[in-house]
């Protein structure tokens, strides 16, 4: 045995980390929006509305969606759902999506990510109105992310800055790694943290010696789709791991009992990021249908 693996087994012995709870701050951002949702129509008469666009027939798909319209309606947000064929086309996928947008009874528009391959997502996403954008997935919210500014955060990775922010992890100047680029994941969260002053190395599939740069990571975020990917060798003692993964069966992307033994934080799968991120989404609905109302007054 190496000296650097007895000691990292002498740390995995000692260490235990701390669990970053999503559910909590959840259920009180959900509470928050219902209350402002309810004060919307009691004065105003407006209900806010979240119109879901599902294309194709994907189990994991429909049941995201569903969450998310079962959610909605606990809040008081209206919700429509538009289920498409799994061969709809570019063009007829964004010909639903301007409707929405042009559809003063909508606030917010949701396309469930990831679409039919035919599709160019891209084209889609941006199709929806920028101020309907509550799921922070178009280059108008990309660009108030990367500068900062407000506007909509992209779900996942605006509820991952909330978590992080509720648990006092310090982002200026923290080393931080995400793996993944993806358009709703990744890239996203890697932009909100290189706006909160955070040094930030994006990782993806051509990246060389992953683990070495996971290992020199003080905040590592793992956004891959593969589950138990990060083991807790990769991992610097005392590092905060964020589980952004949301594989079959609940399976975050990072071993858990070996990051656990690691870290001094870590998100739990289930009941980490996945309810910030259904959080998120009603909470921007509601910003989005009070602008919408203010706008037309
Ligand atoms: N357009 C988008 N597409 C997708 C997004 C997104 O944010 N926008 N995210 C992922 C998956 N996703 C929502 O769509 C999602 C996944 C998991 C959860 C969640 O709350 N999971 C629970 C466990 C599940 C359960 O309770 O049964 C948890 O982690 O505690 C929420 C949202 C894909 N596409």
């Amino acid at each position: 045995m190496t000296t650097e693996t007895a000691a990292r087994e002498t740390i995995a012995r000692e260490t235990t980390a701390r669990l970053m709870i999503g559910t909590d701050l959840a259920a009180a951002m959900v509470e928050r929006a219902a209350a402002r949702a309810k004060v919307l129509q009691e004065t105003t008469g407006v209900q806010p509305c979240l119109a879901t666009v599902l294309v194709g027939d994907d189990p994991a798909s429909a049941t995201y969606v569903r969450m998310k319209q079962n959610r909605s309606k606990k809040a008081g947000i209206g919700s429509r759902s538009i289920v498409l064929p799994a061969e709809t086309t570019t063009e007829e996928l964004v010909a639903e999506l301007t409707k929405l947008s042009e559809d003063p009874e909508v606030h917010g528009i949701l396309l469930q990510h990831p679409v039919p391959a035919q599709i160019d997502e891209r084209a889609a996403f941006e199709a929806i109105a920028p101020g309907k954008d509550v799921d922070g997935v178009t280059m108008h919210s990309f660009a108030a992310m990367a500068f900062g500014e407000p506007g909509f955060r992209s779900c996942t990775p605006g509820g991952i800055l909330r978590l992080l922010e509720a648990y006092d992890v310090p982002l200026a100047g923290a080393h931080t790694v995400v793996i993944g680029r993806s358009p709703i994941l990744g890239k996203p969260a890697g932009m909100l943290l290189l706006a909160s002053n955070a040094t930030v190395t994006y990782t993806h599939s051509r990246t060389k010696d992953l683990a070495e740069l996971v290992r020199q990571a003080d905040i590592v975020v793992a956004a891959v789709g593969k589950p138990n990917f990060v083991r807790g060798s990769w991992l610097k003692p005392g590092a905060v791991v964020v589980d952004a993964g949301y594989n079959e069966g609940n399976v975050g992307d990072v071993h858990f009992e070996e990051a656990a033994q690691v870290a001094s934080l870590v998100t739990p799968v289930p009941g980490g990021v996945g309810p910030m991120t259904i959080a998120l989404l009603l909470e921007q609905t509601v910003d989005a249908a009070e602008a919408q109302t203010a706008a037309r007054r």
